[in-house]
This record gives C-alpha cells, sequence and structure tokens, in this order.
C-alpha cells in the first residue's frame, strides 16, 4: 500500500485527506522532504508506515468555549487540543489565543512539536492547542471566564502523565494561572497538569526566558561552529512578545546589537541599538501595561515603521521571533542583498519554504524553530521534572541544562545534516527528530 514513497506521491495524499489546511501541508512538506531519502535508506521505516502514521494526529479535540463578556453577552468562541504523537513521552506543546487559530494552525503546530520535543532528548510527545479566543483589549474579568470555561472541556483530557499544556502566542503567565486554578479546583488535586505556572505554584525559574535564551544560544552554538560568534554582530528581531523580548536580553548579553522589534501594527529601528534600560522599559511595557511597540519609538525618538516587518534593514543576524511565514522569497532576497549571514527562527515555521531555498542557496546559516526555539519547551520539561522531585532548581543551574540541551541539540543537527561542507540545519533536524519518534513507534509494534 504504501510502496511509492516520492515527496509528489505522499504530499498528494496527505493534501487529500486534509484539504484546506495549508499550513500542516507547509509543515509535513518540509520534514517529508529531509526524510523521504533517509527512510529510502531505511527502508524498515517505510515497511511501518512510519512516516504516514506520523502525520496523522492520534485525535484532534474540538470543543465549544461559552463565556460572558463585562456587558452581560454570551460570547461563543471554539476551543482544541491536537495530541499528535505520544511515543516518547505524555503529550506536551503549548496553547494559541488568536482570532487565527483553527485546525489547520494546530495540527502544523502540534506536528512540528513532535520533531521539536524529540530533539531536546527529554521524554516529551506531542501536542498542541488553543482557541480563536483574542485577549487583547478584554479585561481581567473576561480573560478568567474565558480560561475557567476552556479548562473546564480540556481538563478532560489533560493531566501530568496524560498531556501537559503550556503557553504560546496570546496565553502568557496571566493565562495559565487562571487555568491552572480551574484545573485545581475541578480535579482536587495539585499536579504539574501545566508547565509556565508562576513560581508560587510549581513553576519553573527562567521558563519565561527560555524560547528566546535558547534561540541566541543556538545562534551561538552555529556561529562557533564557523569560528564565530554573536559578539559585535547587528540583529534584527521580529516580535515583541515572550520569545522576542527574551531573545533580545541574551543577545545583548552575549555582546550583539539588537535594532528592530515589532508587533503587528509595524517595527521599531533604533539604530544606536536596545539596551538593557531600553529592554527593561519594553518588557514592562509588552507583558503588564501591554501597550504597542510604536510606545518605545515615542519615548526614545527612534524610527518607526508602520505596517511593515523589519527584513529589509541591514543586518549580520535576524532571528523572526512573532509568527508562522513572517519571511516570504522577497524578505529572504533582501536578508541575503543586505549582507545577512544567518538565522535562527524563534517563532513556529516564520520562513516559507520558498524562502527557506532562497536562504540556503545563498549558504546562509538557516536554524528551523523546531531546533532553535525547542529551548521553551526543554525548561517546560525541566518544571516537570521538578514538579515531580518537589523540588526547585536555580537560575544558574537551570540555564546551565538549557544551554547544554541547545548545544546537544546543534550537535544532533550538525551529525543528521547531509549536504557536504554546508551544515543543512534542516535536514539535520528533521532527520534526528524523526529517528527516535520512529524508533519507539517501530518497538512498539503496529
Ligand atoms: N512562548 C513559547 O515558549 C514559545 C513560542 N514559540 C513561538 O514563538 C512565536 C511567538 O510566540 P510568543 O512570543 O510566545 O507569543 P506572544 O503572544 O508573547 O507574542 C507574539 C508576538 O508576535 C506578534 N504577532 C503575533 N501574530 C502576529 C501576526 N500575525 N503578524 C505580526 N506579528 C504578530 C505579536 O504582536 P501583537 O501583540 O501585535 O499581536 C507579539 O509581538 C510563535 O510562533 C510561537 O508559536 C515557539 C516556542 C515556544
Ligand atoms: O512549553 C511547552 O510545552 C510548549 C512550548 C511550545 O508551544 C512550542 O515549543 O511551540
Amino acid at each position: 500500500m504504501y510502496s511509492d514513497l516520492s515527496l509528489t506521491h505522499f504530499m498528494s495524499g496527505l493534501e487529500k485527506r486534509n484539504p484546506g489546511e495549508v499550513e500542516f501541508h507547509q509543515a509535513v512538506y518540509e520534514v517529508a522532504e529531509s526524510v523521504i531519502p533517509f527512510i529510502l535508506d531505511n527502508p524498515v521505516y517505510q515497511k511501518a508506515a512510519i512516516l504516514q502514521r506520523m502525520t496523522e494526529p492520534d485525535r484532534s479535540i474540538i470543543f465549544k468555549v461559552v463565556w460572558e463578556d463585562d456587558a452581560g453577552n454570551i460570547r461563543l468562541n471554539r476551543g482544541y487540543r491536537v495530541q499528535f504523537n505520544n511515543s516518547i513521552g505524555p503529550y506536551k506543546g503549548g496553547l494559541r489565543f488568536h482570532p487565527s487559530v483553527n485546525l489547520s494552525i494546530l495540527k502544523f503546530l502540534g506536528f512540528e512539536q513532535t520533531f521539536k520535543n524529540s530533539l531536546t532528548t527529554l521524554p516529551m510527545g506531542a501536542a498542541k492547542g488553543g482557541s480563536d479566543f483574542n485577549p487583547k483589549g478584554k479585561s481581567d474579568r473576561e480573560v478568567i471566564r474565558f480560561c475557567q470555561s476552556f479548562m473546564t472541556e480540556l481538563s478532560h483530557y489533560i493531566g501530568p502523565n496524560t498531556d501537559i499544556p503550556a503557553g504560546d502566542v496570546g496565553v502568557g503567565a496571566r493565562e495559565i494561572s487562571f487555568m491552572f486554578g480551574q484545573y485545581k479546583r475541578l480535579r482536587h488535586e495539585f499536579t504539574g497538569a501545566l508547565t509556565g505556572k508562576a513560581l508560587e505554584f510549581g513553576g519553573s525559574l527562567i521558563r519565561t526566558e527560555a524560547t528566546g535564551y535558547g534561540a541566541a544560544f543556538f545562534m551561538e552554538a552555529m556561529l562557533q561552529h564557523r569560528d564565530d560568534s554573536i559578539r559585535g554582530k547587528k540583529c534584527v528581531l521580529s516580535g515583541s512578545g515572550n520569545v522576542a523580548l527574551y531573545c533580545a536580553e541574551k543577545i545583548i548579553q552575549l555582546g550583539g546589537k539588537v535594532v528592530t522589534l515589532s508587533d503587528s501594527s509595524g517595527f521599531i529601528y533604533d539604530e544606536q541599538g536596545i539596551d538593557a534600560d531600553k529592554l527593561a522599559y519594553l518588557i514592562e511595557l509588552k507583558t503588564h501595561q501591554r501597550g504597542r511597540i510604536s510606545e518605545y519609538a515615542e519615548k526614545y525618538r527612534c524610527d518607526y515603521f508602520p505596517t511593515q516587518s523589519p527584513w529589509n534593514i541591514r543586518c549580520d543576524l535576524a532571528f523572526p521571533c512573532a509568527t508562522q511565514n513572517e519571511i516570504d522569497k522577497k524578505s529572504a532576497h533582501a536578508l541575503v542583498s543586505n549582507g545577512c549571514i544567518a538565522v535562527a527562527e524563534g517563532a513556529n515555521m516564520p520562513t516559507t519554504i520558498e524562502a527557506i531555498k532562497v536562504l540556503q542557496h545563498a549558504k546562509l546559516l538557516f536554524a528551523p524553530g523546531k531546533a532553535a526555539n525547542a529551548g521553551g519547551v526543554a525548561l517546560s520539561g525541566l518544571e516537570m521534572t521538578q514538579n515531580s522531585v518537589r523540588l526547585s532548581w536555580s537560575a544558574t543551574e537551570l540555564e546551565d541544562r538549557l544551554a547544554t540541551i541547545m548545544k546537544d541539540i546543534h550537535r544532533q543537527c550538525v551529525k543528521y545534516s547531509d549536504d557536504g561542507d554546508y551544515v543543512n540545519y534542516v535536514n539535520g533536524a528533521n532527520i534526528a527528530g524523526f529517528i527516535k519518534v520512529a524508533n519507539a513507534m517501530l518497538a512498539y509494534g503496529v
């Protein structure tokens, strides 16, 4: 039945089974292109139809979320949890609250998570979930009511040994706290069924910083592999959420110069560089005041470009940290012609397939999100470990462990890259991530 494993044949079957799910098709294409040649060289995986099985989620749960707004109106949203693969550990992955959320986006994210979690070296399976609810502009009371209603249904499907959600776009410490409170109330037990919790109730130090720090560590590892480093490099970043802000913090600590950040309204360009003090202002603005990036430009009198992304700014290093498909082919050409030497994806799938080809063709170092942004879920794994042993590790110990994990992911990518002297981090990450999950699936039999 699965004798023809050409990329075209495989993708046309996947597209037929998942009509219209363009983000999911894109994520699978990027992996299939890397792993099909590897599978053809290792027919044991083909015989067991591993790739076909890996691209079908174990289950997709879709549910209704009803809540009441401050004006007393009844509001309706859709909630999801896509449990993708639990071959190497309990399902694990974030929750996204954003109006664009749909099944295709969550399937792409859950699928990516399978490979990412495998690369972390920790025992975690893969899932993703969320809702088309938009927390922006809602009062705290409204967010509480939504989160409680969402968790009332989600609580049936999660648990510390089953599925452990965390944050993603639109879900930060505030939302995790509201959901954890409701989970605890419903289940009448205190267990680590969510990560990204506050420190007072089972959270881990540096979980907030980990995704961004990890992306900077991964970039440093790629550059060190070529006897270079972040020090002195001009860096452009997109986004100004959890990932972007702490990626900027680590870049500054490593001696790099961060000149841009963005939100969905536009980007700021601070030619002098965003230093630690300016970043502290931004963290307060974005995390607590929930302000807009344009307010930074007003305060520090730098350039602000509404509705644009920062990829035309001359730079050495680029870190897309906002959302999927934010670097298209044109932006990739701009990065190449402006002298950029490396791109590390802080966000999930921020670079289109065509743009990746442009960057790789020009021999830029290109780190896919499943490798470069794996620090967040890795630290979540360490939060689970701390919850299990009822201990809290210090920030120094956790940052050391995070740095070691990111180096190890880099080592795995180099090991499985198959492009001669040029390290093809896409192939390396996809093949290394595939092997561990595939071997577990083989071990279980059918
Ligand atoms: N948090 C984590 O631990 C991890 C996150 N990621 C990925 O990193 C990326 C960012 O996540 P995170 O920082 O947590 O999310 P946040 O919600 O904290 O921040 C998201 C940022 O991206 C911007 N953004 C969101 N959607 C768009 C859009 N359509 N166009 C332009 N800008 C947009 C937001 O701007 P605005 O405020 O205007 O919406 C905001 O600045 C996502 O791809 C996420 O999946 C990956 C691994 C782990
Ligand atoms: O910490 C986690 O469980 C999930 C992080 C996440 O959603 C991601 O890696 O994309």
